[in-house]
């Protein structure tokens, strides 16, 4: 399937300068949504898979649909002061502007294979700190699982001896 035919360009959004790469077509169309669910799938392979950790806010869109059919947990990493228990906390660089992102401190068990997934891979700061809080915690982090990639901002570089799966790249 042509993936990218369900990807609408956005100028100049969030911010003048950004274009932003909108996947909401994919998850309205019901055959390219669920397509798309299972090549994503396919990078994971036969790996053994504990958790999958999605990223707030769009990993949290095809992050739960890959935990169930792999039969693992689904675990939020969430904006600062979104989550309500013990957690840790990270601060990256993003595309555009700061953030902090936090984990339930109890929400990875040491040895835990993890897959982490999110719709985008930019300059990368979102999931190496999200590696990072992973690995704070004594997870493995065997697969970094992204519906594009925009591959100017070598976000793949920054999660160097990772392995880093991509649907769509530009
Ligand atoms: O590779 P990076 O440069 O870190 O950028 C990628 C991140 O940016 C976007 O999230 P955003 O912070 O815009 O938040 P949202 O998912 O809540 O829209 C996207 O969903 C990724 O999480
Ligand atoms: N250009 C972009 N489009 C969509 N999501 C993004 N996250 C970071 N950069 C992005």
């Amino acid at each position: 399937m042509d993936f990218k035919k369900y990807v609408r360009d956005i100028e100049n959004f969030p911010k003048q300068g950004v274009g932003f790469k909108d996947i909401t077509p994919l998850l309205k169309d019901p055959a390219a949504f669920k397509a798309a669910s299972e090549e994503l799938l396919r990078f994971i392979g036969d790996e053994k898979v504990d958790v999958v950790v999605g990223m707030e806010s769009r990993g949290f869109f095809y992050g739960p649909v890959l935990a169930l059919a792999l039969n693992a947990g689904f675990v939020p990493v969430r904006k600062v002061g979104k989550l309500p228990h013990h957690k840790i906390s990270h601060t990256y660089d993003l595309e555009y502007g700061t953030d902090t992102l936090e984990i339930h401190a109890d929400a990875i068990n040491t040895g835990d294979r993890v897959v982490i997934h999110d719709d985008v891979l930019a300059t990368g700061g979102t999931a190496k700190a999200t590696c990072q809080l992973i690995e704070a915690l004594g997870g493995v982090v065997v697969q970094c699982n992204f519906l594009l990639e925009l591959t100017t901002l070598r976000g793949a570089s920054k999660l160097d001896g990772y392995v880093v799966n991509s649907l769509m790249r530009y």
